[in-house]
């Protein structure tokens, strides 16, 4: 299983995340009003950081997301608010990076809403709702995703701490689609500010599952 460590600001904090646990993708937020946002100051810093970034963001605009890839050296665009099935062709279109169209699940999922996403997603990832758009630390019922009907492949997210290692080797075979996890405010010290030690406890756990 693939693992993505979202949410990282800290320049430090990422070196070690990089060197010590070698994630599959580094997510940074580029949503201002978030507490985990990066501002525009430490863009040449996490260009220069040797890993797979995906810059996350929520309702921007195109133009800003082109500008955000230049200055953060983004290789994967997260795309977590409510983009309409022809932004993000737009955005695969222009940018042609691999994208990720976050569903946020509330007590069921309508897939014939996702339909109109697929020619232009990469990954699905599905998240808890929650009106911040992301970052809650609160889970949905994974059981949701036993249905999952379609080819391209999902990451799991939304309030996945340490404790749920077990958990997820035990869904795993219920969810073949499931490429990976995304980890974010379950490993946290503060805000943006990761326990690298805890992420290695859990990558040795689940991602070779
Ligand atoms: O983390 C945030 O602050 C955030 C804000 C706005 C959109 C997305 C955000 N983070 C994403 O939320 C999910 C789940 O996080 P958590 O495990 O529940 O803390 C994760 O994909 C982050 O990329």
């Amino acid at each position: 299983m693939k693992l993505k460590v979202c949410g990282m600001r800290d320049l430090d904090n990422c070196q070690r995340l990089i060197a010590e646990v070698q994630p599959d993708w580094m997510g940074i937020i580029l949503y201002p009003p978030s507490p985990r946002y990066v501002p525009q100051h430490l863009a040449a810093h996490i260009q220069g950081l040797q890993v797979e970034k995906v810059g996350v963001f929520v309702n921007e605009s195109l133009e800003n997301i082109k500008k955000n890839i230049v200055d953060f050296g983004l290789s994967a665009l997260q795309l977590h608010g409510t983009e309409a099935p022809e932004f993000v062709e737009n955005v695969k279109n222009e940018t042609m990076l691999e994208v990720l169209k976050v569903i946020s699940v509330k007590d069921k999922i309508n897939w014939t809403l996702l339909e109109k996403y697929l020619p232009w997603t990469d990954y699905f990832l599905f998240d808890t709702y929650t009106k911040q758009h992301g970052g809650s630390g609160k889970q949905f019922n994974w059981n949701l995703l036993e249905d999952y009907p379609f080819e391209p492949p999902f990451l799991l997210s939304g309030g996945i701490g340490p404790d749920d290692a077990n958990t997820l080797k035990q869904v795993k075979p219920k969810l073949p689609k499931m490429a990976g996890v995304d980890i974010n405010s379950g490993f946290e010290i503060s805000p943006g500010l990761k326990e690298i030690e805890k992420i290695k406890g859990f990558k040795r756990k689940v991602v070779s599952c």
